[in-house]
């Protein structure tokens, strides 16, 4: 690639030249308050403090020199906020959603979901709150950046990735929150607050709130005058707003605790990190102090959270050398775009990690129908040149309806869509490349078992690189094989599990005259035999039938990615109207962040609009709002390039005539699969002839 071109890709990730404001160390008012209330509460910073940086906005800075195992934050357990240590404890346990019972058998969804109304719950309380002065200094919902405070129209330039896929999914209870924010608002949090009313009220209540011309700055409220007239529905619509700045503070700064049951140390973990898992021993919970940390990629964090359950104590201890002045930081996991945009609201300037792009089964599906149906349009355009063919393509197409009628005894029995076994093929009059709806139930069921999918709703990787997932190449290389290739892998399946019985003779040499499954008299083979070519004869018909596979996966990654750009996921723009819009937006200035989002309006440390916004008086202006939008703007786009451009370098990966078999067939068994160092020089017939002469490196993921 030119230099001008890798200048022109990378423009959007390039900070402007503008000089960054130094490092803050003033603090707001609420932040003064804030340091004085975690001293009274025995929480000790050694080191650190609270800081503002250009590119991350409010975080936590190095006030001496780090070094490796120094304590920078103790926080004693009883500063920090649980469903347990709040003031809905007991409503929440007889709720349902605390004490023992709940931790056993929670979901991690419902544990997160018993935070968000403990912490709403303290939020009510206003002034009252044992944490008030913490719960202050926390970000407004706006100014979270998170999705959930984003605009109809915000939203819709998040279309087709995997951030608002994931951000509407109604279903999966383990994703993160926020997800699923308005099932739990209407089947858990609202029941909760109609019981306990005391939790749903605003402080100082909604008609004086109301009364004082207060800015309802969090939320879009279309609603709003008409609510005014009704108290009821004003105090629900309250009740609501609060509930989502609750649910995007715990989406974006609490901690999973605990997760395993050593005595040691509690490794504990970002919540949306991962480390510390969900359920099972876990406790879910605000932090004060440790939620100071932003993020950096894993191998660029700074500290290590642990809790000592004996001590009953939580610490941050640095695990880096940081140089007074610095930004410490943590890491929220190896975390791509999407989920830092979902989860957290914001995008790196650069990700090592994710980047990629999520495929669901539904689009493979189409996509191996196509891919199927070019390959046996070739077969047809072959068969139609070559007359000498046709007797053994007669042959062929018997054993292939044979299969399909079998089919039916073949089927898995202990499937849990027993009841499409009824369904018999023969009804149909199938075309090129079609299979019947019970042939695609048994591919699912087939990929099911083999812990390749495991329900409707799974979702397939491809890296930024371009690369597909194993999973994603074993799914499509199932549903684009041919009716007959598939029915032998199934027999053999079948064979392999018991349920067809060698002894019966079904499979043996002399009984085996109607050929049911198209083993052609020969004891079958195993399936990973046949998926893995092993003891595959040289002869040409069956390396024209590994080649035929490896056609059909190729196709069927292309056409996964190009429909998705163009008709599917992607409808509305291309890769090219999107980047162009995003140099129109221009680069992300120095302290935009910090100016636009968090911190925000109540980062002007030094004008009098912090006083004002502390004071609940302070609008935002046209300006403010304008900065925030172009932000969130330029946060979808990156998202929807970044996700555009893992498609194009998929078909460009599943094109490139360098693709080895191994490549595009890979083992079935994971203990096979040899993992090849990413960049790696793979070296084949294209090589020589056309990547060296040009001096391209093929790489091998
Ligand atoms: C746990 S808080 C960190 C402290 C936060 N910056 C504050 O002012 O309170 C997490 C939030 O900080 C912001 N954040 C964290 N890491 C960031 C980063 N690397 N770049 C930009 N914003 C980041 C995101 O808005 C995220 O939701």
């Amino acid at each position: 690639m030119g230099k001008r071109k890798a200048e022109a890709r990378d423009a959007y990730v390039i900070v402007s030249a503008e000089r960054p404001p130094p490092p803050s160390h003033e603090l707001s008012p609420a932040e003064k308050a804030y340091v004085k209330w975690m001293k009274r509460r025995g929480i000790v910073l050694n080191g650190v403090g609270v800081g503002r940086f250009p590119r991350t906005g409010r975080g936590c800075v190095a006030t001496r020199d780090i070094a490796p195992g120094d304590v920078l934050v103790s926080v004693p357990e009883d500063a920090i906020i649980t469903a347990e240590t709040s003031v809905a404890a007991d409503a929440l346990t007889k709720f349902g959603l605390g004490g023992d019972e709940m931790s056993a058998e929670a979901s991690p969804r419902l544990e997160r979901e018993a935070l968000v109304l403990a912490v709403l719950a303290e939020m009510s309380r206003g002034h009252e709150s044992d944490f008030a002065p913490y719960l202050a200094a926390l970000p407004t919902l706006r100014a979270t950046h998170s999705p959930l405070a984003w605009s109809g129209a915000e939203l819709a330039e998040l279309e087709g990735t995997s951030a608002l896929d994931h951000l509407m999914q109604m279903e999966d209870e383990a994703l993160e929150l926020p997800s699923m924010t308005a099932e739990h608002w209407r089947h858990v949090a609202r029941p909760f607050l109609e019981a306990n009313p005391e939790f749903a009220r605003a402080p100082g209540g909604v008609r004086r709130r109301r009364d004082a011309g207060e800015d309802d700055d969090d939320i879009d409220d279309e609603e709003g005058d008409e609510a005014d007239d009704d108290e009821a529905d004003a105090e629900v619509l309250e009740a609501q707003k609060m509930y989502l700045h609750a649910a995007a503070l715990v989406a974006g700064f609490s901690f999973t605790l605990g997760g395993d049951d050593d005595d040691d140390d509690d490794d504990a973990s970002d919540s949306e990190g991962g480390g510390g898992g969900g359920g099972g021993g876990t406790t879910q919970a605000m932090v004060p102090f440790w939620d100071m940390l932003n993020h950096a990629s894993p191998l660029d964090a700074s500290v290590r959270l642990t809790h000592d359950p004996d001590a009953r104590e939580l610490r941050m201890v640095a695990t880096k050398r940081v140089p007074a002045g610095a930004e410490v930081f943590n890491t929220y996991g190896p975390l791509g775009d999407a989920e830092l945009l979902r989860r957290y609201g914001f995008t790196l300037r650069k990700n090592p990690h994710g980047g990629g792009v999520e495929c669901g089964v539904r689009e493979l599906m189409a996509a191996a129908s196509m891919a199927r149906y070019t390959a046996e349009t070739a077969e047809i355009h072959r068969f139609a040149d070559d007359p000498e063919d046709r007797d053994a393509d007669d042959d062929a197409d018997d054993s292939d309806e044979d299969s399909d009628e079998d089919s039916e005894s073949d089927s898995d029995s202990d499937s849990d869509d027993d009841d499409e076994d009824d369904e018999t093929d023969d009804e149909y009059d199938l075309g090129i490349g079609e299979v019947s709806r019970k042939d695609m139930m048994d591919r699912l069921r087939w990929l099911r078992r083999r812990g390749i999918l495991s329900n409707s709703r799974d979702k397939f990787y491809v890296s930024r690189t371009g690369r597909p997932s194993v999973a994603l190449r074993h799914a499509v290389r199932v549903l684009s094989m041919h009716r007959f290739q598939f029915g032998v892998l199934r027999a053999a399946d079948a064979y392999e599990r018991g349920e067809r019985d060698d002894q019966t003779g079904a499979y043996s040499d002399e009984d085996d005259e109607d050929d049911e499954d198209g083993f052609g008299g020969a004891k079958p083979m195993t399936t990973s035999q046949i998926w893995d070519g092993a003891g595959v004869d040289d002869d040409d018909s069956d390396l024209e039938e590994r080649q035929d596979q490896m056609s059909r996966v190729a196709v069927a990654l292309v056409a996964l990615a190009e429909t998705a750009l163009t008709v599917g996921r992607f409808p509305t723009a291309s890769l090219r109207v999107d980047v162009k819009r995003l140099k129109q937006l221009g680069p992300e200035r120095a302290g935009e962040r910090a100016r636009a989002g968090l911190g925000g309006w109540r980062a002007g440390i030094k004008s009098g609009a912090v006083k004002r916004a502390e004071s609940g008086d302070h609008k935002p202006s046209w300006r403010d709002e304008e900065r925030r939008a172009m932000h969130r703007a330029r946060m979808a786009l990156v998202v929807r390039i970044r996700e555009k451009r893992a498609l194009k370098a998929m078909a460009a990966w599943a094109r490139h005539p360098c693709r080895s078999e191994e490549d595009l067939l890979p083992p079935l068994r994971s203990s096979d699969v040899v993992e090849r160092k990413a960049g790696s020089k793979v070296r084949g017939a294209c090589c020589e002839r056309d990547c060296e002469r040009e001096g391209r490196t093929c790489e091998a993921n």
